[in-house]
């Protein structure tokens, strides 16, 4: 760090990294340095790789600073089951496992989970990747659209479904916090992305703001009441930002607040949000709904100005030229291509919207974030619970479908013939927005009904985790989805094969007190052919316990940590268990093992490390390679002895330095990749050399003083973050 401090680059004095003061226990850095400074300094140089390696393994994440700060509000708690509704590519949902594990002790596993869901395949495949780097066996990972989230029904059948917190009314998987960081228009990051500044105008966000609603809406009708619900743009438009919360806020009708969160996170500048704005519609400001022309109806929404107001314009009175150019109001306001905001007369919301958050560049040297928080004070509406269907819209009033009919035919006569469908579609949305949406699931939105389910099939329908379907009558297709037949998504299975548990109990000693029972998973149905198996916490299988609603199928993309693997035996010879323990899944069953496990001197673990294979005859320590010799041939875990495990070598903890290696005939091999060797190797010498006594010599980085084994954020440069594993 001094070192650091010291450094000069280019003749001017460099800012050492410092903390960002908002965020709690000096977790988060901020470094100025630029790209070309870190390559060009020998000192700054060393300082990137070890960024970079550290970023690699996982115990060091670098982030935009403002983005960071959405999570800091949601105040999770490790017993929470936290919803990250469009979660990719993921640095949030680091964010939130970091804080579901932060009092975790190593070995155990916290009782929360995180579901993160992502429309994108392939930025939920950046997000498995990114996730992946924290071994994880409390994530899910979904690729679902957040609107259309399905719901849940629980096990009435006394599955562990029923342990959990369900309301009883609504009968679905219900979090206690939600993350609502919903695609925006992303002017916030105009700073660091330059290109913005082509791409923007103002129609991205009107075109937005719709999914914007319906995604929180999802995310409110899947909060348990008493949760706390964020949510955020990268976007400073206010009909991205306060429309849409003041809009959830009008919907929700009095069940959901805003919260007052001036106290929290004190260091942390923001503005309040605004009361008043204008919609800008390509080149015309509007203040009202009732500026808007015909033409702009049905893209521009009521929901989108301060009031929320609808104004439908009155029959046969034409306000606007029939080009459409310049509306003129109920008011006889007529804005034009150059009117001024001034001439307009604005609107001003009665919510309490400077609750809300702004944070822009210049208050802090950032990007810029909106952020609300809300919390569910009472179940929603019913009418806001569950995702509506257009076509049921007026079955239960035909008249006032009569009545929006005719003005839509009336109103829309310079419609194409056919276009009377649209229309009716048009008036849906109007209706929507009007709370007249009749709410009736149709057939295939109707729950299974337990009792139609035979025990048999009840067994089988718990081990379908993906898309759960039972009427009585759809065996036939359930059966199906038993094999995983559904297009692009392999079946999440559990693993129940007690011959192949049983060998790798037995192999590895693995003590009763590591629950096995139902935390294991497959994704090959093929029961002959699996070859990983995943291990997942008790909060994620007991949300797979849940029937997911027919129709609504769960599309899991990743779940669980990847705990052993098949491994063939190396040198033709045959082991006694077909599975070796993965690198990821290592941590969390190591303090079970108590067969195939050694403990090796530093020495001895860093020449593991660095040759990756060792005959028996030339550890240093003679004993070690005696008893490394008489392993059972196939995997084994070597743990670097130190003063814990000297004395009690089943005391590990977050600190113990464990790999997997090979026995073979004549030596043992590293089972681990290159980039952990370095890591580990990194690690081992600051060990070492502490162990010594010795200070850290000039010019090196004291690499724990950038909290290594967990627990540093730095910002690499103006809007970058590196945030470390807790
Ligand atoms: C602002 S980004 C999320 C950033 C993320 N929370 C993070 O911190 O890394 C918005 C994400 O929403 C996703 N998305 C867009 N439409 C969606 C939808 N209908 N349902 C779910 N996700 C959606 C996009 O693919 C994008 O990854």
């Amino acid at each position: 760090m001094n070192s650091l401090k010291a450094e000069t680059t280019d003749g001017g004095e460099v800012e050492a990294i410092r903390p960002l003061p908002w965020y709690p226990d000096n977790l988060a850095w901020h470094s100025n340095f630029s790209r070309m400074q870190l390559r060009k300094n020998q000192t700054l140089e060393r300082f990137h790789e070890f960024l970079k390696l550290e970023n690699e393994i996982g115990n060091i994440t670098r982030q935009e600073a403002v983005s960071m700060v959405p999570p800091l509000f949601l105040d999770v708690r490790p017993d929470h089951f936290v919803f990250d509704m469009c979660a990719a590519p993921g640095s949030k949902t680091f964010q939130l496992l970091e804080i579901i594990y932060q009092s975790t002790k190593s070995g155990s596993l916290p009782d929360g989970m995180v579901m993160a869901n992502d429309l994108d395949v392939q930025r939920c495949n950046l997000l498995i990747h990114q996730t992946k780097r924290m071994c994880t066996a409390n994530l899910i990972v979904t690729n679902n659209e957040a609107q259309h989230f399905p719901g849940c029904r629980a096990d009435k059948n006394g599955s562990k479904a029923s342990e959990m917190e369900i309301e009883p009314q609504i009968s679905q998987l219900l979090f206690d916090r939600v993350l609502c960081d919903v695609p925006c228009s992303g002017d916030g990051t105009l700073r660091k992305a330059p290109d913005m500044w082509r791409k923007w105008n103002p129609g991205m966000g009107n075109g937005l703001h719709s999914l914007q609603i319906q995604i929180a809406m999802r995310g409110l009708s899947l909060l348990k009441v008493g949760g706390r619900m964020v949510y955020s743009t990268c976007s400073m438009n206010p009909v991205e930002d306060e429309a849409v919360v003041a809009e959830i806020l009008r919907k929700c009708g009095g069940s959901v607040e805003l919260v007052d969160v001036s106290s929290e996170l004190p260091q942390l500048v923001r503005r309040p949000g605004v009361r008043k704005w204008k919609v800008r519609d390509k080149d015309l400001w509007l203040a009202s709904h009732k500026d808007v022309s015909k033409f702009q109806r049905y893209h521009i929404l009521p929901s989108m100005f301060p009031s929320g107001k609808s104004y439908v314009a009155p029959a046969n009175k034409d306000l606007e030229h029939e080009n459409g150019e310049n509306a003129i109001s109920e008011d006889g306001i007529q804005p034009t291509e150059d009117a001024s905001t001034e001439d307009l007369i604005e609107e001003v919301s009665d919510l309490p919207l400077e609750r809300c958050m702004r944070i822009v560049p210049h208050d802090q040297n950032s990007g810029a974030f909106f952020i609300a928080v809300l919390q569910k004070l009472s179940p929603l509406p019913a009418i806001q619970e569950k995702p509506c269907k257009k076509r049921n819209l007026f079955k239960k009033n035909p008249e006032l479908q009569g009545k929006l009919l005719d003005q839509v035919t009336e109103d829309n006569s310079g419609l194409e013939p056919d276009s009377r469908d649209v229309a009716v579609e048009k008036i849906s949305e109007a209706a929507t927005e009007a709370d007249l949406i009749v709410d009736e699931p149709d057939e295939a939105d109707m729950e299974p009904d337990p009792s139609n389910i035979s025990n048999q099939d009840s067994e089988e329908t718990k081990a379908l985790v993906n898309g759960e379907t039972d009427s009585g009558k759809a065996v036939g297709k359930r059966k199906l989805q038993l094999q995983g037949k559904w297009k692009g998504v392999d079946p999440v299975l559990f693993f129940k094969d007690e011959s192949i548990i049983n060998s790798i109990k037995m192999f590895y000693g693995i003590d009763e007190s590591f629950p096995f029972d139902g935390h294991l998973i497959s994704r090959n149905s093929d029961k002959n052919h699996v070859k990983r198996i995943y291990y997942v916490s008790k909060s994620v299988k007991d949300v797979l316990g849940l029937n997911f609603r027919v129709g609504q199928q769960l599309k899991i993309a990743s779940i669980g940590l990847k705990m052993f693997e098949r491994q063939t035996s190396r040198e033709g010879t045959s082991t006694p268990c077909s599975f070796r323990i993965s690198s990821e899944g290592l941590p969390v069953i190591l303090p079970h093992i108590t067969n195939q496990i050694l403990y090796a001197s530093s020495v001895d673990f860093k020449h593991l490390l660095q040759y990756k294979a060792i005959k028996f005859a030339d550890f240093v320590d003679a004993e070690f390679g005696e008893k490394a010799s008489k392993l059972m041939m196939g995997c084994c875990v070597i743990v670097m002895r130190d003063s814990k495990t000297m004395l009690d070598p089943t005391k590990v903890d977050a600190s113990t330095i464990a790999i997997g290696c090979w026995k073979g005939r004549s030596n043992l091999n590293v089972m681990v990749t290159a980039i952990d060797c370095q890591e580990l190797l990194e690690r081992l010498s600051v060990r070492m050399e502490a162990e010594k006594g010795s200070s850290v010599q000039e010019n090196k980085i004291n690499v724990d003083d950038l909290q290594l084994n967990g627990a540093s954020k730095v910002e690499e440069s103006e809007t970058t973050q590196l945030v470390a594993d807790a």
